[in-house]
């Protein structure tokens, strides 16, 4: 079975540690951590997680506690109202043991996409959709080939609608910014994001729905957060996020009437995109519009809407100079003059502003956790150890810490805009993973890997692109813009 198992990590990236050393020559060590009592062990890494520590801090004194990326521990949702759901992980924190997640000889994802919990299927018409499926169930095949064919068949109209909609988002920006100090710009960027994706994808302009060109974008925000807050942190006040928010899965009644109104948008005027999932990829009616959904509201919007606050926020938060770096690239390549228009090859020459964009998926990758489930009993190594895991078994990676792995990238937690330039700097592209897989890797049919993972990367630079033709520079954070230079 193929799979996007990157290389192992070699001793050329970094001066560090001698990384290459096969499993065969590390020691087998018992595999630390432990799950705690019944009840009260998930119930304490629950406080732990959410409240106590936060995410990032849960798993990183549990590393140094037990001197191992990989080891036992629980993860929430757990105790008292998820009673079916099992909290027991196994933590993979460094790239090498991440990486298994991508064998799928080793690893199955069926249902596992947020861990053990996964939202009733009522949030998608009852269809089990696509991310929900491992690689050896049929119907993962024919939806993820869907999904690749929506993308490639929309490519040209993707350019055209991300380009006319940033107009509309730049332009509610600077009309925001005429009247007030500063633009907070996360409803129209979403709004944004929503009617590109809704052109492109489904091949639907929302303006033939008032309501969802109004609307639509929040429809999904609320399903969405409906299905994920069990497991996610907030950040309110506690004890009520932990006695309110993860408690109990939330039912989909709260958001029945949204995925209605949606299903009928999509039912009512995605003709040719539903016949393809029909005839092409022998899907029914009902799975292609549920999947369609998924992939737009879920897997597109829900990505998109994490990612770009915070590449927007990391450029216009910059004083380091980078600003002027990025616009001379930009301009070079295909400013007034240079005889070239905005395009993705042309983006494909910008080696700056790609290095930057995936300089930003390592930092800050927008999918923190990833999980999969051991086919079989098999040995897990790390860069110090091998471990025992035995098959059923949970693993979870939480990809902020094993993108700042010491052992591949120089310097982690710092943010260096050209780390990826250059043959040493393009080598480590097979350790960055925010798709689910190597930057390296091909998506398909046989693998798990995020069907966009190129076209995510390529729509990042032709923001940043269109950003520095706009303007000369501009000054925010990740929420909010408080000025623009336009070009001169
Ligand atoms: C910034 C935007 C995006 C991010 C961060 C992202 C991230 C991911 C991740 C982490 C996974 C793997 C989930 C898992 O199994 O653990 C995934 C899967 C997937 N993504 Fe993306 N994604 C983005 C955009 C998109 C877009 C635009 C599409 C549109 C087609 C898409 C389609 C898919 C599909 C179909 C899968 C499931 C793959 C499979 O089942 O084999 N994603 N994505």
């Amino acid at each position: 079975m193929a799979s996007a198992s990157p290389p192992p990590p070699s001793t050329s990236l970094t001066s560090q540690k001698p990384l290459s050393s096969p499993p065969s020559q590390l020691p087998l060590r018992k595999m630390p951590g432990s799950y705690g009592l019944p009840l009260l062990g998930p119930l304490a890494d629950r406080l732990d997680y959410f409240w106590f520590q936060g995410p990032e801090k849960f798993f990183k004194t549990r590393i140094e506690k037990y001197k191992s990326t990989v080891f036992r521990t629980n993860i929430p949702p757990a105790f008292p109202f998820f009673g079916d759901v099992n909290p027991n992980i196994v933590a993979v924190l460094d790239v090498k043991s991440f990486s298994h997640l991508f064998d799928m000889d080793l690893v199955d994802k069926r249902d596992v996409l947020i861990g053990d919990f996964r939202p009733s299927l009522e949030f998608y018409g009852g269809a089990r959709v696509g991310v929900y499926l491992d690689t050896t169930e049929p119907k993962h095949a024919k939806v993820k080939g869907f999904s690749m064919e929506l993308l490639k068949r929309s490519s040209e109209v993707w350019r055209r609608e991300l380009l006319s909609n940033l107009d509309n988002f730049w332009g509610t920006v600077e009309s925001d910014l005429s009247k007030n100090d500063a633009a907070s710009y996360i409803v129209p960027l979403q709004r944004c994001i929503f009617n590109f994706l809704s052109a492109s994808l489904a091949g639907v302009n929302t303006s033939v729905s008032p309501d969802i060109a109004e609307n639509g974008w929040q429809m999904i925000d609320r399903w969405l957060a409906v299905q994920i807050v069990p497991t996610t942190k907030i950040g309110i006040l506690q004890p009520l996020e932990e006695i309110f928010l993860h408690t109990w899965p939330y039912p989909f009644f709260l958001v029945a009437g949204d995925y209605k109104k949606l299903y009928n948008f999509v039912n009512d005027n995605a003709g040719e995109i539903l016949q393809l999932g029909e005839e092409k990829y022998g899907l029914t009616r009902e799975e292609t519009i549920h999947n369609l959904l998924f992939i737009l509201g879920f897997n597109a919007y829900g990505g998109f809407s994490v990612f770009l606050p915070s590449l927007i926020g990391r450029i216009a938060g910059d004083d380091s100079g980078l600003q002027e770096r990025l616009r001379s690239e930009v301009r070079r390549v295909c400013g007034p003059g240079s005889g070239s228009g905005l395009n993705f090859r042309t983006v494909n020459e910008m080696e700056l502003v790609k290095s930057v964009v995936y300089e930003t998926l390592r930092i800050s990758p927008p999918v923190a956790l990833q999980f999969a489930r051991a086919r079989k009993d098999f040995k897990i190594s790390s860069h110090d150890a091998v471990f025992e895991v035995k098959k059923d078994e949970l693993l979870c990676g939480y990809q902020p810490l094993v993108m700042r792995d010491a052992n591949v990238f120089d310097d982690p937690e710092e943010f260096k805009p050209d780390r990826y330039i250059g043959q040493t700097g393009s080598e480590l592209l097979n350790y960055l993973f925010w798709s689910n897989g190597p930057q390296t890797g091909t998506p398909s049919e046989s693998n798990k890997q995020c069907a966009a993972k190129d076209i995510v990367t390529l729509t990042a630079c032709l923001i940043i692109a269109d950003l520095f033709l706009r303007y000369d520079n501009i000054t925010g954070s990740a929420g909010s813009i408080t000025a623009v230079v336009k070009a001169k």
